[in-house]
């Protein structure tokens, strides 16, 4: 199994290590004619010295690895640092992390010696957190240890002889407690050999490696093999026959939570001492963790809103809820069921009509560059899309005045609409009247698609005939929408899709209390859109009070938007 881990290929990087200082010394040579360093016996005697050296601190390397897991990929010893360890430079940008030790250190050589004697103990297992953590800070990494500040305050108590905050048994047992008593074998007697061991206590099952698993039987190997970290807290000899037995024969079958080195999972440890599985070690029973690993403990990384939430609505007389700036909601059949089409086929009838009959302003227009057609039929001219708006105006409960009404039409599949903000994103006076877009769909389906400005994510919403949906103002800031363009082969199959889209004003988005933790500078925000009209400074703006832009003289950059 040792050559599959990559966590035992250590010996290889050993050896280039040594390789990669002799290269660079063989070149440089020496000016004043002394054979050059890199020589053929040189080399053998640093082989050798290396080698030995190696050799005298396999069981440190063995007991970093198995304390800091796979927050290191490799644990290497060297005779290149100068502190105690290091993350090697380019390990941080390949994001593997190489750990490398200095064997000429004191305290490396002190803790080497503890390492061979005993692995419980709880400073030996702080001390090698903490110097993986400096060593992090070192090259610029934030610490990846939770109990940072906690180890911290240990030592620094420890060095003042001040005893400890917290209870033994909740600061070291949360790993690797060898505690069943089922297992009345040498690993136990090992643990109460050391000094801070952690204390026995029957009711607690071991947390091995994320698994709480109680061994039933008498063979502690299989325990042992389940997982190294249990192992980190026996003797070297029992260390090694892990490093050298299988792993995968020892797993009970059936058993999701037994580790296994062919699941990969299982290489997703939590490491000796992390808080993180303190659940289990605190008494509870039944307690197992999951193979993941935790990076984003911090509570401060989901304590903002979010860049949108979702949420569905039901058909009733009202939304019956309050919306955040930053939801986009969606109702399905909020008009019709999705298979009903005949409210699409009299909105059709009806505007057609109302055009064939001169009704001002009912003629189709191409939106944009012909993208899709809008038509600015005056609701009164359609009993059906009078009958919309209310429905739209009750549910959302829109301030009647405040609404404001597109009537779109994508004829087939070929219409689209281009990514947009709606103008209150950036006319401060929309801005302060509309607080919602709602929209609703008819006829075919297509996806209501919005990209994030800054980090340009895309999300899809497909509307159904008779769906609707409202977007709250952060949405229409920080996102752009639109309708999609679909590949050709998918627009020969697609017919018509008319949307009718209401902006106004409602109570139910109307923003107070929980605006806890936004990050105004993630986003842009309305000022990112206060820009001159261009037009208005040359003279003549055709959108006159209907402009985005303000209408102020003085030149200015005026950005591209929809
Ligand atoms: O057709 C749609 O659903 C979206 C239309 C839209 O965003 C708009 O008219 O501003
Ligand atoms: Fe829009």
């Amino acid at each position: 199994m040792e050559s599959t881990d990559p966590c035992h290929s250590s010996d290889v990087d050993e050896a280039a290590n040594f390789e990669e200082e002799d290269a660079a010394t063989m070149k440089t040579g020496s000016v004043d004619g002394s054979p050059a360093r890199g020589d053929k016996h040189s080399n053998k005697r640093k082989r050798k010295k290396f080698g030995d050296l190696h050799l005298q601190f396999e069981p440190l390397k063995l007991l970093i690895r198995d304390i800091l897991g796979n927050m290191v990929d490799r644990v290497m010893i060297s005779s290149k640092v100068e502190l105690t360890c290091s993350i090697r430079d380019s390990s941080v940008t390949a994001s593997k992390k190489i750990l490398e030790v200095n064997a000429k250190h004191p305290i490396i050589a002190e803790l080497q010696s503890k390492a061979a004697s005993c692995k419980t103990d709880k400073v030996v297992i702080d001390l090698v957190w903490l110097l993986f953590d400096a060593a992090m800070l070192e090259a610029g990494l934030s610490p990846e240890d939770p109990g940072f500040g906690r180890r911290l305050h240990d030592v620094v108590r420890r060095s003042l002889g001040i005893g400890s905050e917290s209870p033994e048994h909740t600061l070291s047992g949360q790993r690797g407690q060898i505690c069943n008593p089922d297992n009345s074998n040498k690993r136990n007697q090992d643990v109460h050999k050391c000094s801070n061991a952690v204390d026995e206590n029957p009711d607690i099952v071991p947390m091995v490696g994320m698994h709480a698993k109680k061994s039933s039987g008498s063979d502690s190997r299989a325990e042992l093999n389940a997982d190294s970290n249990a192992i980190a807290e026996c003797s070297t000899e029992t260390i090694e026959s892990d490093r050298h037995g299988s792993r995968t024969d020892v797993s009970e079958p059936g058993s999701k939570n037994t580790g296994s080195a062919s699941n990969e999972e299982d290489n997703q440890r939590l490491p000796i001492g992390d808080p993180r599985s303190d659940r289990g070690c605190q008494g509870y029973k039944g307690v197992s963790g999951f193979n993941t690993e935790l990076k984003d403990q911090d509570p401060a990384s989901t304590l903002v809103r979010p860049a949108m939430r979702v949420l569905l609505g039901e058909q009733a007389a009202h939304l019956g809820r309050q919306l955040t700036s930053d939801d986009v909601f969606i109702v399905p059949g909020f008009l019709c069921k999705d298979a009903d089409f005949s409210m699409y086929d009299r909105l059709v009838a009806e505007v057609n009509e109302a055009q064939a009959d001169g009704a001002k302003d009912a003629d189709w227009k191409a939106w944009k560059n012909g993208c899709h057609l809008i038509s600015k039929v005056s609701p009164e001219s359609s009993p059906t899309y009078c009958e919309i708006l209310k429905r739209i105006q009750n549910y959302f409960g829109m301030v009647e005045s405040s609404m404001y009404a597109r009537f779109n039409w994508y004829v087939n599949g070929a219409d689209w609409k281009p990514l947009h903000h709606d103008t209150a994103a950036f006319s401060k006076r929309r801005g302060g009247i509309q607080n919602i877009t709602v929209g609703v769909s008819l006829g075919a389906e297509r996806e209501l698609v919005f990209r994030h400005t800054k980090h340009g994510t895309l999300t899809y919403f497909p509307q159904a005939n008779g769906t609707a949906f409202s977007f709250g103002r952060d949405v229409n800031i920080n996102w752009k929408h639109g309708i999609n363009a679909l590949p050709s082969e998918t627009q020969a199959n697609l017919g018509g899709r008319i949307s009718i889209i209401v902006w106004g004003w409602t109570a139910a988005a109307a923003e107070g209390g929980e605006e806890f933790g936004k990050d105004d500078s993630s986003c842009a925000g309305p000022e990112a859109f206060d820009k001159p009209c261009l037009q208005f400074q040359r003279g003549k703006c055709n959108y006159g009070d209907r402009c985005k832009f303000n209408h102020i003289s003085g030149p200015s950059e005026q950005v591209e938007v929809q």
